[in-house]
């Protein structure tokens, strides 16, 4: 049943699991512990219903849902490594969370990036190999929009065929398409081509895939909670907040967090309930360390000044927050049919989405780029002199680049004239940590959110490279005739210097904050939950999202999400299997 406000939950309710977020995270919950016929699941989403909204569902409007109704929209602290800015900071509020505004760049992540968790964790089944039957499980590649082939875009094999979450080829083809791929045979030993990065060595340019099926978004919203709204055993309470989860009382010597408190707004009624199993923490790397700040569970000189009880004094609860820094740049080119015609012509934009409407195909089927590339800095690049490598290892790249056909960047408004090329340069594997700590009490309110863009010598160093190699790639002679020039502040950003300049005046963040609730090993001091995600020294809580990663993976990272909250739900099955 879905339910719109708390006082419609009726007064019987009792559930075994309490799901708190919808996102990437908490939507595989809530549909893989609803399978159990014998559970009551409980899913609690702060945010709106996106059924019917059509920016939602087509994937080229995508972007346009930034600052809106579906988004958060938070600011981060005055950024030192961007000269002192604090930028927008988009979340999705909505149910899918984030999946549901997301630009929907399907990426596994590199063997590296699952085994390094696997290490740090001592947990076996976060391995690359160990989690195969979970990448295959979520998964449903399917055709694109267009039908194009897919023969030599990707390695049909490696793939899903019978999962939720729908995966494709971009839908309609681009004059640039050629250009790129044909660009990586004049460079194949620095940006080889990579017929297929989600193969778990991520090195080398390719076809990006999409989360996108019939011209659509696929989102947890639509592949998981969607198709689970009908269960009796599954109900979905929206536009209501969890402000905190509550003890219950003491089992081992340790507190048992098995109740939340929840409500709507700061001035309005709050509710109560407790679940028979557990609470699920599933609200993203923002919100779930504040909701655990506000209960009690983080570092006890930052809760103690704001008057909060602690009960589980952990340093970790917060920091080591991590993120990735995208700087866009654009080129003038010698073209009429990038993107750039759509976004200044409303009547051609309608027509397009009305062939949209009608057949689920066209432009507006795209997400941001057709292709995307990960890649490493030289072994010998001078950095590594004063600065361990921070990448997981040779599969995982230390920069991304990513190639749209048209302007788009987000610290500089598009030009109303012109057609432009964009390439992204994002650093993917950060050595730079943030943190999320509490502003006030107020749960309604944002916490301080610090994701430390740019902010050590590692990140900025490989931010300036990383452009300075996006600029060679693009005097590869498959562009002659179609770059003109270099727009903007670009063009004069010449030496290292000016380059880091200008990265540090137009860097923001590609939206992949996770690490804030780190799991680590069972017996380490570090971390905030073990192996099993279950949050150290208590009892009935668990976190389920991208908080939890112990490093950010060199990829977006919702595939990695899915991933983990799959293995989850499989581990909370196990565990109450008997009862
Ligand atoms: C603009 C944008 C573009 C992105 N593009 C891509 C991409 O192309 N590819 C990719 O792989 N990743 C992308 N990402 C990142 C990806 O979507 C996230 O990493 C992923 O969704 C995180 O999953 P999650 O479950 O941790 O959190 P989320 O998906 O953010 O879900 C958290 C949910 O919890 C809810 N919530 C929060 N607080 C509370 C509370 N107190 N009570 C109840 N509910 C609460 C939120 O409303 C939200 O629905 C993008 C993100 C953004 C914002």
């Amino acid at each position: 049943v879905l339910y719109t406000d708390p006082s419609q939950l009726p007064a019987s309710s009792h559930y075994d699991y309490i799901i708190v977020g919808s996102g990437a995270g908490g939507g595989v919950l809530s549909s893989r512990l609803s399978e159990i016929s014998t559970a009551k699941v409980l899913l609690i989403e702060a945010g709106l219903n996106p059924a019917g909204v059509e920016a939602t569902e087509i994937p080229f409007l995508g972007p346009d849902l930034i600052g809106t109704p579906f988004d958060w929209n938070f600011t981060t602290t005055a950024q030192a490594g961007l000269d002192g800015r604090s930028i927008a900071y988009s979340r999705g509020f909505a149910l899918g969370g984030s999946t549901s505004v997301n630009f929907m760049v399907y990426t596994r992540g590199s063997e590296d990036d699952y085994n390094r968790w696997a290490k740090v964790t001592g947990d076996s089944g976060w391995s690359w190999n160990s989690l195969q039957p979970y990448f295959k499980k979520m998964e449903k590649l399917v055709a694109s929009a267009d039908n194009l082939s897919q023969s030599g875009k990707l390695i049909p094999s490696i793939h899903g065929t019978s999962g939720p979450v729908d995966v494709s080829l971009p839908g309609f083809q681009l004059v640039t398409d050629n250009l790129v791929i044909g660009a990586t045979a004049d460079f194949p030993t620095q940006f080889p081509f990579n017929e297929d990065m989600n193969s778990g060595n991520t090195i080398g340019i390719g076809w990006v895939q999409y989360t996108i099926g019939g011209g659509q978004r696929a989102s947890s919203f639509t592949s998981y909670i969607q198709p689970a709204l009908s269960r009796s055993n599954l109900d979905v309470l929206i536009n209501t907040q969890v402000t905190k989860v509550m003890q219950t009382g003491t089992s081992g010597g340790l507190p048992v967090f098995r109740g939340v408190q929840f409500g709507t707004s700061a001035n309005g009624p709050l509710y109560a309930l407790n679940a028979t199993h557990e609470v699920i923490l599933s609200a993203g790397a923002v919100k779930t360390p504040q909701i655990l700040l506000l209960s009690g569970i983080g570092p006890s000189a930052q809760l103690s000044k704001l008057g909060i009880k602690t009960i589980v004094n952990n340093a970790h609860v917060g920091a080591n927050l991590q993120d990735h820094p995208l700087l866009s740049s654009q080129y003038s080119v010698n073209s009429t049919a990038t993107f750039d015609s759509i976004s200044q012509n409303a009547t051609l934009a309608g027509e397009i989405q009305e062939q949209w409407e009608t057949s689920k195909t066209g432009e507006f089927t795209l997400g941001p780029a057709n292709q995307l590339g990960w890649l490493r800095l030289p072994k010998n690049s001078s950095i590594f002199k004063s600065t361990a490598d921070p990448s997981a290892g040779p599969t995982s790249g230390h920069y991304e680049l990513i190639f749209t056909d048209g302007f788009v960047s987000f610290a500089i408004p598009s030009p109303s004239t012109g057609n432009y090329f964009s390439l992204f340069t994002n650093v993917v594997s950060p050595s730079s940590r943030g943190s999320i700590t509490l502003a006030s009490t107020n749960p309604f309110a944002a916490p301080l959110i610090d994701p430390g863009l740019l902010n050590s010598p590692f990140d900025i160093y490989t931010m300036v490279q990383a452009i300075k190699a996006g600029k060679q790639f693009m005097t590869a002679s498959a562009f002659n005739g179609f770059i003109l020039e270099p727009y903007g502040d670009f063009a004069a950003a010449v030496t290292d210097a000016e380059i880091e300049a200008y990265a540090r005046t137009y860097s923001t963040t590609v939206w992949h904050p996770t690490s804030s609730a780190a799991m680590t090993s069972v017996n380490s001091s570090g971390g905030v939950l073990n192996p099993d995600l279950t949050v150290k020294s208590t009892v009935g809580l668990r976190v389920v999202d991208a908080s939890a990663f112990p490093y950010v993976p060199a990829a977006h990272p919702q595939t990695a999400v899915y991933i983990l909250a799959e293995r989850a739900a499989d581990l909370i099955k196990a565990k109450y299997a008997s009862s």
